[in-house]
């Protein structure tokens, strides 16, 4: 299972996602641009110590990932996906793609996902925080694929801080 954000905006989500991308042990794909420079201090701040922990691999524009990426189904995670995420057979190579804050992702992008899934919301509302559903669908993919494997009991890694 893998992670990945399609030209992520805030720097803030980003650092949300790569701190549970660390913390349960799944590799995160950054595909540029970003909407702020990668080693943004508000990215650090968020991402804090986790961030050293982390399996990051950045690209430079969809086309490059695409032609470096050796990887499984990708799954996008979008408002308009036909599939609910609770109703659908993720596999341990697949990878969860996240679309922009701002804009998703371009119908080219969507296009070329093996599926394309959502979250179930309320009449409407219009979506989830990034980070939050990359939590919700990446908790239900790795509860399907890898039941007890959601990384090891890393509580107390005693440095003091959340
Ligand atoms: C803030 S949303 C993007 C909203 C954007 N205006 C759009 O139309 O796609 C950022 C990303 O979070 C994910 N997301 C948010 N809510 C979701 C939902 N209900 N189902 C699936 N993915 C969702 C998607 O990957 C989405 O591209």
């Amino acid at each position: 299972m893998r992670l990945a954000l399609y030209q992520p905006d805030i720097p803030q989500n980003t650092g949300a996602v790569m701190r549970l991308a660390a913390c349960l042990g799944v590799p995160l794909d950054i595909i540029e641009p970003c909407g702020f420079i990668l080693d943004d201090r508000r990215l650090r701040r968020a991402g804090m110590d986790y961030i050293d922990h982390l399996d990051l691999a950045r690209h430079a524009s969809w086309e490059k990932y695409v032609a470096a990426t050796n990887r499984g189904r990708l799954v996008l995670l979008t408002t308009r996906g036909s599939v609910p995420y609770l109703d659908f057979g993720f596999r341990p190579g697949d990878t969860l793609l996240l679309g922009s804050e701002s804009a998703g992702v371009p119908d080219a992008v969507a296009e070329a996902a093996d599926a394309r899934v959502r979250i179930p919301l309320r009449p409407g509302l219009r979506s989830l925080n990034v980070a939050l559903a990359a939590a919700m669908v990446l908790g239900e993919a790795l509860r399907q694929t890898a039941p007890g494997g959601m990384g090891t009991d890393g509580i107390g890694m005693e440095t003091g801080r959340d």
